[in-house]
């Protein structure tokens, strides 16, 4: 059989720095092919080869076994390849309609916006998305963004489809249904590549795995031949196991949110009397299936969303903060970790340093405004890059969006650990990170609330809540309806995410 995708020896350089080094994959039609590899190991360069985004300097690339060169992505969409990013490609002010119509200009414009988004219903009907193309993209949670982007890419005609780590932000139902759907979709004849971290997933949906380190391809291999151990260690090295719990030893009552309230742009209520408190050395897990509040009530902790009414208190803070700017709940000790870092934790086109330094300038660490000392702020970041293990850093004037998807996060976690923060506010810290990132991330957190601060893990995976959490809030419809101390058990805990408490 003649794959579908064929990439035969691709290499790829940036500024002499060899992203790619030969690398090999394939898919066939009719397969789940997943892709493994720690953080920088140069998937997403690899896949981007193949969507046009990049051109190799060496290598050949095949569909369907003729060799190709791709102009750029319209001729891979145009060629039947689709990818779904890790960071969206949506445009927020527009509706998903829009968004779909402006990604598929020669099929949609023949067809106008109420077919398309006929089209969008049926086929978000069927894959069980719940999509309305009606809804601006900038309403959507992460998780129905990403869900709008596989219909963007299923209405252009793909059959060879690249999915960028598609579950990172899905609870288990959804990520099962989703793998689910995607094996279905490979099973009526498309190519289905699964950029992915989660080694679950491999075992259970793919067929093939291949596995990349350092910009090599360094096996494909059938994923029920090997345990989920043997998978990492192939990956990254000996597994890590989550930390111990250790007993807490909890404080007063650093954060307490009361009767949080805020409505969508579209009148829709997002978060309704949401109330709960966190002790210093506590952490606070809020599980959920994703679009149910939990980014309102990430983005109004982080003060970029206005509540309509209710509180938020920080004690010593002497104030209720509910309508705190980013700056200020920073002042009073608050440090985030958000779920899409690109919009609300990194500015790409600035440099790793200055990304790292920002939230230190308005302390003076680092002089005034005016007068910046540059060689302190780099002195800083170098260390933070160093202790967090942030790889694939040339230099530090590097502009932050050229880091891989999961170095940005770890970056994002240097700058908010070094604080030494009271309150951390973390929306799916581990997501997009390779076994071992995510257990550094886990042991920080964990040192965190040795070292008193109170957490609020608002987490999509409900093992990383629950391995993690004292006590955990769900949350449905944007009430918090249930709440659990741990050990908690995984099936009530679950049944109270879908609505059975
Ligand atoms: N446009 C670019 N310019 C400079 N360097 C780049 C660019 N794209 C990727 N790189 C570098 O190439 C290396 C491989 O990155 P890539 O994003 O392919 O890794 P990845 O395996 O997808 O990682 P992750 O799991 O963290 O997403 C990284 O060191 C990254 O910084």
């Amino acid at each position: 059989m003649t794959p579908a995708l064929d990439l035969v020896d691709i290499r790829k350089t940036f500024d002499g720095f060899v992203a790619l080094d030969d690398a090999h994959f394939s898919a066939y039609a009719g397969e789940v092919h997943a892709l493994l590899g720690e953080n920088g190991a140069g998937k997403s360069s690899l896949m981007n080869v193949a969507c046009g985004l990049y051109t190799p300097d060496a290598g050949q690339m095949l569909i369907d076994g003729a060799e190709v060169s791709l102009a750029g992505p319209s001729e891979a969409s145009a060629r039947g390849i689709g990818m779904v990013h890790q960071h969206f490609k949506l445009v927020k002010p527009f509706t998903v309609a829009e968004n779909i119509l402006l990604a598929n200009p020669r099929r949609s414009f023949a067809k106008g916006i109420r077919e398309i988004s006929d089209e969008i219903r049926r086929r978000s009907d069927a894959l069980g998305f719940n999509i309305d193309p009606t809804r601006r993209v900038g309403e959507l949670s992460v998780a129905e963004q990403q869900r709008t982007e596989i219909l963007k890419v299923l209405v252009g005609g793909a059959r060879i489809l690249i999915l960028d780590e598609p579950t990172a932000v899905l609870t288990d139902q959804e990520a099962e249904t989703l793998l689910t759907t995607v094996r279905g979709i490979a099973a009526q004849g498309a190519a289905i590549i699964l950029v992915t971290h989660k080694l679950a997933d491999v075992k259970k949906f793919a067929d093939r795995v291949t596995v990349m380190r350092g910009g090599k391809t360094v096996a494909t291999i059938d994923p029920s031949t090997k345990t989920t151990d043997e998978l990492t260690e192939l990956t990254v090295g000996a597994s890590l196991p989550l930390p111990a719990r250790t007993p807490g030893h909890f404080g007063r009552r650093r954060i307490e949110v009361i009767n949080l309230r805020c409505t969508r742009a579209d009148g829709h209520i997002a978060l309704e009397d949401a109330s709960f408190y966190v002790r210093a050395g506590e952490i606070y897990g809020i599980a959920g299936v994703s679009g149910n509040g939990q980014s309102e009530l990430a983005e109004a902790l982080m003060g970029v969303r206005t509540p309509e009414s209710g509180l938020i208190q920080i004690e010593d803070a002497g104030e209720a903060v509910s309508a705190a700017s980013p700056a200020r709940m920073r002042a009073l000790g608050a440090a985030f970790i958000p779920a899409d870092r690109y919009s609300y934790a990194l500015a790409g086109s600035l440099s790793i340093t200055e990304n790292f330094a920002v939230g230190g300038v308005g302390t003076g660490r680092y002089g005034s405004w005016a007068h910046l000392r540059q060689s302190a702020m780099k002195k800083d970041a170098e260390e933070a890059i160093g202790a967090f293990d942030v790889q694939g850093v040339r230099t530090l004037s590097q502009k932050a969006a050229l880091l891989s998807g999961g170095n940005a996060q770890k970056l994002v976690i240097a700058r908010e650990f070094s604080r030494s923060p009271n309150v951390i506010v973390a929306h799916s810290p581990s997501r997009g990170l390779d076994a071992r990132a995510t257990a550094a991330v886990h042991s920080r957190l964990m040192s965190a609330r040795e070292a008193g601060a109170a957490v609020i893990l608002i987490s999509e995976d409900l093992d990383e809540a629950l391995a993690l959490s004292d006590r955990i809030g769900v949350m449905t419809h944007g009430r918090l309806v249930a709440e659990f101390d741990a050990p908690a058990d995984r099936q009530q805990v679950g049944r109270a995410m879908v609505g059975h408490v």
